[in-house]
């Protein structure tokens, strides 16, 4: 089914307005689900909401009700996005994509590279992780940001889908990194990626829900743990996943809609962890976190 997203186009601090007015009324609905993105070029932010086709009328109706008697001078546009199976698709066809000096890309391209590039080369298959979710792409600028500027001497990717992220950590620094995921499909994609990447060792690639394994405390604590998940249960393992944190480490965060992102950084404050960084991409956040 095709999605049709109604969108404002405003200012940041407008845009902020309108989600603390939204979330109430919108975030614990399955559908529609509120959210903001930002394009830093132009300067614009977007407050969006996202729905499902047959549901338009009701929910269009409702966002007008809310905007008018704040911002009547907003207008509420319409897109229809296309269904796409980011899942199966794989990435012939997809142009190669760049975050910080990364470039997640398939066989197909390697010639487009630059010699400055630090090429991924991912087929994704049935595991998430081309490069093209806005989240992926924030855990990347980020961990290159986080590699660049702390010690980083081990570090755990929960959540590995295609194993683009541990990819990303080894292809920076030569040091073992844990990647884990609930689906031993995205295991056995990932397992080739790596292979893939010419990475021979260093990436320990394991089927585990959660941390529900000896690994995690064989393996750790780490100095840098990167989990693009989704807010919910991000929120409820920040007290495990801390417990993983060696002093001095750094948390990266990603599968947050913009209006989650506060009680994301609550729950891991709640777990002595310091913020230090959103980033903005297509709608999704990626929250960086240090243990002081
Ligand atoms: C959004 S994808 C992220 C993939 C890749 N890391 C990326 O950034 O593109 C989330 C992945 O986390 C896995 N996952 C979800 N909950 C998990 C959990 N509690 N423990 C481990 N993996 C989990 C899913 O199977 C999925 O492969």
């Amino acid at each position: 089914m095709n999605e049709i997203r109604l969108y404002v186009s405003t200012t940041e601090q407008k845009a902020e307005q309108i989600l603390d007015l939204m979330t109430p009324v919108f975030e614990d609905e399955e559908l529609p689900i509120a959210t903001s993105e930002i394009d830093e070029k132009a300067d614009i932010w977007e407050a969006s909401i996202y729905l499902y086709m047959d549901q338009e009328e009701d929910v269009r109706e409702r966002f007008a009700a809310l905007l008018k008697p704040a911002f009547p001078e907003l207008a509420i546009e319409k897109e229809v996005i296309p269904d796409v199976d980011w899942i199966a698709k794989s990435l012939d066809g997809l142009k190669p994509v760049r975050a910080g000096r990364f470039v997640v890309h398939g066989s197909h391209d390697r010639d487009k590279l630059r010699p400055s590039d630090i090429a991924i080369e991912i087929d994704a298959g049935q595991a998430f992780g081309t490069g093209h979710h806005g989240t992926t792409a924030g855990c990347l600028e980020t961990i290159e940001t986080v590699v660049r500027s702390r010690r980083v001497r081990n570090a755990l990717d929960l959540g590995t889908g295609s194993g683009v992220l541990a990819i990303a950590v080894r292809k920076l620094k030569n040091i073992p990194v844990l990647a884990t995921d609930i689906d031993p499909i995205a295991v056995r994609v990932a397992r080739e990626n790596v292979r893939r990447n010419g990475i021979a060792s260093g990436i320990s690639l394991e089927t585990a829900p959660g941390f529900h394994s000896t690994s995690f405390s064989r393996h750790g604590p780490f100095d840098l743990i990167i989990a693009n998940i989704l807010a919910r249960p991000l929120i409820r393992m920040a007290p495990q996943l801390a417990a993983h944190l060696a002093p001095g480490g750094s948390v990266i965060l990603s599968g947050i809609l913009a209006s989650q992102r506060w009680k994301v950084i609550a729950a891991y404050s709640g777990a002595n962890l310091r913020h230090v960084r959103t980033i903005w991409r297509n709608g999704w956040v990626t929250i960086h976190l240090d243990r002081p």
